[in-house]
């Protein structure tokens, strides 16, 4: 199935090598003509980049230093200062890249040698592309290091050396650039964290493939078009068919949270929403949000929701069109059992958030094996590590796999937040947020997210199309908080009040 009109496809490497073969095989292309091109659009990312001063090309044996030549070519008969360092010796280099060799004017290429680097005013690291594969080798791995080590802004061909195109994982050194030229689509490894820290700004350099290739990317950014698939509000609409949200969660000390969901809910548009918490604490909620619902529920006598509370917990959310379970639950043993018990019961979308989470710590598939309505996970990657125990370093080491690791497990659709959330659907399709809000990097905003989210399931938005929603409004109300101090000292509730702006736009 092709992406959906408002996801901006991502290519793993092997997708690339495919549309390739087929541009060369059933459309005729040259090699050389591809290469040309992409050469030609990484010369212009440069001139626009870095207009002045020594270009130094640090080129590979493959069609990725190949595509370095070409542009040291376009560059030099343009009269700029340019030199090439090759890698591995010119007669070990693929034939299509010592054929661009022959073809370059001026002072001929030498072999690399770190001191050269310090005569750059900017680097072009064409050392690794789409054919590599695993950690850097040597010589390669010591190349990358320096590179990394120069003063000079780095550039990168297509993809920065040391990040892996297809999953954006690291694994040995790799180079931090300034901006990458993506050659026809921008790889996924570009988008997601860490190799997403090393891409820098990505410009998409078009080498004249034609539509109608054979890839069905199944990655891809969530663009602006998700909100114009959210359903406003008209003449006929009544508070319940914009959409009813029950929020079950709080506990002593963890009032807010609940709170925040609540409210964001609200300002995401649902018409109706009703906050589930612990008997004792119903005052706080009741004079802090005007225009909720609240529903006292069974506790322990301490604050905190007590597994006993089943059946009113099922009473409380009859009525809604979506529940968010676990803002603020805590991790007491009797609240846990409750949010175990409850999950499975829930008849309409349900989004589990926090601590909602930790209750489904390592036992995903049998607690959720039994909803016949979708589910959306929001983890951080803590969070995701103790549903799949394993530990939170190794999730960051590898965000694509284990986001999609949970979703397959547990059939539901998980939303690993950071700067680069991803959304995974148990196909294994993902689509990845732009990110770049630092804003939304303090207390709070995980409970946003997931407020936004039950709203958008809440008003019948399909459940992919609903968290990528409710991902993409979250992100630009981050912008839009920040954006009259910049990010710090914004708080989550700057993140709620932004909310009818991101989503008006
Ligand atoms: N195909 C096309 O039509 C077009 C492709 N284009 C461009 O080509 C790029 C892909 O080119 P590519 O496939 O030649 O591979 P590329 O990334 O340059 O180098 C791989 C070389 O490195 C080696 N190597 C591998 N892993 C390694 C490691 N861990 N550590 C060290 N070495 C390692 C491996 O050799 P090995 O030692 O494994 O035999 C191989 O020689 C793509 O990104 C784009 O820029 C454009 O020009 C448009 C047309
Ligand atoms: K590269």
């Amino acid at each position: 199935m092709s992406l959906p009109r408002w996801m901006e496809p991502l290519l793993e490497a092997g997708e690339m090598r495919e549309i390739d073969r087929w541009a060369i095989n059933e459309r005729t292309i040259a090699v050389d003509e591809l290469m040309e091109r992409a050469g030609e659009g990484l010369a212009g990312v440069i001139s626009r980049r870095a207009p002045a001063g020594r270009v130094v090309f640090v080129c590979g044996k493959g069609n990725n230093g190949g595509d370095g030549i070409v542009a040291a070519r376009v560059l030099r008969q343009a009269g700029r200062d340019v030199e090439v360092l090759l890698v591995w010796p010119a007669e070990w280099m693929g034939s299509d890249a010592q054929a661009q060799l022959k073809k370059l004017p001026g002072a001929k290429p030498v072999a690399f040698e770190a001191g050269r680097l310090n005569k750059a005013q900017v680097i072009v690291d064409c050392v690794l592309g789409t054919g590599s594969s695993g950690k850097p080798r040597s010589p390669a791995d010591q190349v990358i290091s320096e590179m990394e080590a120069a003063k000079a802004p780095v550039i990168a061909a297509d993809v920065p050396s040391g990040v892996d195109a297809t999953t954006g994982e690291v694994e040995g050194p790799a180079v931090h650039c300034v901006a990458t030229a993506a050659f026809h689509r921008p790889k996924v490894g570009l988008w997601v964290r860490p190799g997403k820290e090393y891409a820098g700004e990505v410009d998409i350099v078009d080498i004249g493939i034609p539509r109608g290739g054979p890839a069905r990317p199944d990655a891809g950014l969530i663009g602006s078009g998700v909100l114009r698939e959210v359903p406003r509000r008209g003449a006929t609409s009544t508070k319940f068919s914009s959409g009813n949200v029950c929020i079950i969660g709080g506990s002593r000390g963890l009032t807010g949270a609940p709170a925040m969901t609540a409210l964001a809910a609200m300002r995401a548009g649902a018409g109706y929403v009703t906050v589930g918490a612990p008997a004792s604490l119903e005052l706080s909620f009741t004079v802090r949000l005007l225009e909720a619902m609240v529903v006292g529920l069974p506790e322990d006598g301490d604050g905190h929701l007590d597994a006993s509370g089943l059946e009113p917990v099922l009473k409380a959310v009859v009525r809604a069109d979506a529940v968010v379970l676990g803002p603020g639950l805590s991790k007491n043993p009797q609240s846990q059992a409750l949010a175990r018990a409850v999950a499975p019961r829930i008849d309409v979308p349900l989004v589990v958030d926090a601590d909602g989470l930790n209750a489904l710590a390592g036992q995903l598939e049998e607690i959720l094996a039994g909803r016949r309505w979708p589910t959306v996970l929001t983890p951080h990657a803590g969070e995701l590590g103790r549903l799949l125990e394993v530990d939170s370093a190794e999730v960051e080491r590898s965000r694509l796999r284990h986001v999609r690791e949970a979703a397959a497990i547990s059939k539901a659709f998980v939303v690993l937040k950071g700067d680069d959330t991803l959304v995974a659907a148990p196909s294994g399709r993902v689509a990845i947020s732009r990110g770049r809000a630092p804003g939304l990097a303090t207390a709070g905003t995980g409970d946003v997210l997931s407020g936004v989210i039950g709203a958008m399931l809440a008003k019948g938005m399909p459940v992919a199309q609903g968290a990528c929603a409710g991902v993409y409004a979250h992100l630009r109300a981050g912008q839009i908080a920040a954006a009259p101090h910049g990010p710090d000292g914004v708080i989550a509730s700057d993140v709620i009040a932004s909310l009818p702006a991101a989503l008006s736009a």
